[in-house]
């Protein structure tokens, strides 16, 4: 089993990276933070020895300076845990920002299953906020926890050598055991979070099918396995307060012994019970100064070990979060498939005995390739072998891999007769949106920038015109059959899909159009044309096939299949 959080680590110092500036800034602050904190013990210590002495008339420069150093202790206090928290809040938006570049990733290459729907809520927030006590708490006083021991530790070796060996000894006491209690708590906050993403899972899966577990009568047993994963969940909740509890006993323990080994031995020593060694370099002062800061050597090193389940914590999430963004960045390396090979091939309807010979071709990103061809000459057979619709074409990339089916579902595929839904022109040319979006969309609560996006799309298709002859503009009905629209314009409203989906970042693999200025008039040619040029600006690999000669221009390699020609199959 592993057992050294290597990947975790990984993933929550590269996290730490975005919140670097904020920690540097909290480290300073509780660098002041500590000096003035031995200042200030170390006035209240002289104002005492000077009280008992009776030097009346020096108090009150030392009650000033007393008060200024309060006043800075506090000032970097806070301004300590101001910047541990922007610290968090900058590491928390990094993750969430790693997660939805993951999930834009998996939603634009098909790799988006719908069953994690259930859970992608609660995977994203619950481990995201267990991360803010890591970065706002931990990372800071890890800091704190050993700059404020050296402080204290340096001058109490200077008031008495004996006194600063106590505390030498007995410190490193205490990151010993917060480390062995703190090697099981890890696992355990892991196992936490897991059981919280299972509860809900079952939870709301429950509540979805809530109708047909009750026709089928089987709500008794749905409610005895919430309760059974409840009671799963409150279980490891008790292990986890049991492991918290433990090892701050631990340590308030050894704190304890330790400073209460320093009270006897400055006690006794200046009533002169007993001859310690060093005994005579202790006055009131240096007595009282050292018990003042014993307490707070001990005290960031009792504080790290609260937060040292944050760090568990942390760990846990990060295994989590990593778990799921281990793909993350994918959208490059994804689309960097190309070239793109294909080799040539014959290919034969059963009914037929026309055999087509499908010439290789290598294709290269954001290259156009133009399929020319005199009608019946195979360029929407070609299409459809690319596009998967027809069986026996193999895609390969330069490295001679095979295309995945993930690269398989994002080759975008605009047939000469494309297809409308029975909805309003804006759903119609959100279709290719991811489902989230879509609902957008349907819910009629979309984002304006949407709406600003499809209009500039039916814009650069020459639309506009179409969209104010309709009631309701962009919100007009259309049917299956293209009603409402004349048979060009249900052609471009097609191909806007694509235009839109790649403007807003859903871009294919690949994109096969066939015919795409068939039945056009030349003026709305002419629009498909301006926006096929746009595609290839925005870098979209593009096949088209066509017989006509409007996209010669636009071609960086050109197959003519009339040269390639087909053949009849021999009988029999
Ligand atoms: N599903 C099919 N079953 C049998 N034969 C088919 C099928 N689809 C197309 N064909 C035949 O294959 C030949 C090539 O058709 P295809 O549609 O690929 O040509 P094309 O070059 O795209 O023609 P056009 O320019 O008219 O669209 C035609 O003779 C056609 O009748």
């Amino acid at each position: 089993m592993r057992t050294t959080f290597q990947l975790e680590k990984a993933y929550l110092n590269q996290l730490g990276a975005a919140s670097s500036r904020s920690l540097l800034w909290a480290r300073c602050w509780g660098s002041i933070h500590a000096i003035a904190t031995v200042i200030q013990l170390g006035l209240m210590a002289w104002l005492v020895q000077l009280f008992f002495q009776q030097h009346i008339e020096s108090i009150t420069a030392i009650l000033v300076a007393l008060f200024v150093t309060i006043l800075v202790r506090a000032g970097s206090g806070y301004g300590h845990k101001a910047t541990a928290l922007r610290a968090a809040e900058s590491a928390k938006n990094s993750a969430q920002q790693r997660l939805l570049e993951h999930w834009h990733w998996q939603l634009t290459s098909g790799e988006w299953q719908q069953q994690r729907n259930t859970n992608a809520a609660n995977d994203y927030i619950e481990p995201i906020e267990q991360l803010s006590g890591y970065f706002g708490r931990y990372k800071p006083q890890v800091w704190l926890a050993v700059w404020q021991p050296l402080v204290i530790l340096a001058v109490v070796f200077y008031l008495n050598w004996l006194a600063g060996l106590f505390l030498l000894i007995s410190a490193p006491l205490i990151p010993l055991f917060m480390a062995l209690i703190g090697m099981g708590a890890e696992r355990i906050h892991q196992q936490h979070i897991l059981s919280v993403q299972r509860l809900a899972g079952i939870f709301i899966d429950r509540v979805r099918n809530l109708t047909l577990l009750f026709l089928m009568q089987k709500l008794p047993v749905a409610q005895r396995q919430v309760e059974k994963a409840n009671d799963e969940y409150r279980q490891l909740n008790m292990k986890t307060l049991r492991v918290a509890f433990l090892s701050s006993a631990v340590l308030e323990f050894f704190a304890a012994i330790a400073i209460a080994a320093l009270a006897i031995y400055i006690g006794f020593s200046l009533l002169g019970y007993y001859s310690f060694p060093a005994a005579e370099q202790l006055t009131l002062f240096s007595g009282l100064f050292i018990l003042l800061l014993a307490p707070e050597f001990f005290q960031p090193l009792r504080q790290l070990s609260q937060f040292y389940h944050d760090r568990a914590a942390a760990l846990g999430a990060a295994s989590v979060l990593s778990e799921q963004t281990k793909a993350a960045s994918p959208s490059k390396e994804h689309a960097a498939h190309f070239p793109l090979q294909t080799k040539s091939m014959t290919f034969q309807y059963a009914t037929r005995d026309q055999v087509f010979l499908v010439p290789a071709m290598a294709i290269e990103e954001g290259q156009v390739v133009l399929l020319k061809g005199v009608t019946g000459s195979g360029k929407s057979t070609i299409l459809q072998l690319l596009a998967g619709l027809l069986p026996g074409l193999e895609i390969t990339t330069s490295k001679g891999q095979q295309l995945q089916a993930t690269d398989l579902a994002r080759i975008g595929y605009l047939p000469q007769s494309p297809w409308l839904s029975n909805a309003s022109v804006l759903q119609n040319l959100c279709a290719l949106l991811p489902e989230a979006q879509q609902d957008y969309v349907f819910e009629n609560t979309m984002e304006s920038t949407l709406l600003d996006e499809a209009m500039i799309v039916c814009q650069q298709l020459g639309l506009e015109q179409t969209l104010a002859r309709l009631p309701l503009g962009l919100h007009s009905h259309v049917s299956e059959l293209g009603a409402g629209l004349s048979g060009g314009e249900a052609k471009r409203l097609a191909l806007g899909r694509w235009l839109l989906a790649v403007r807003l970042g859903f871009s294919p693999q690949i994109l096969l159009l066939d015919e795409p200025s068939a039945g056009l008039d030349s003026v709305s040619a002419s629009y498909v044309h301006l926006a096929l040029l746009e595609l290839k600006k925005q870098g979209v690999t593009t096949v088209i096939a066509s017989h006509a000669a409007h996209f010669d221009d636009l071609a960086d390699i050109v197959v003519n299949l009339d040269e390639t020609g087909t053949s009849e199959a021999p009988c029999g």
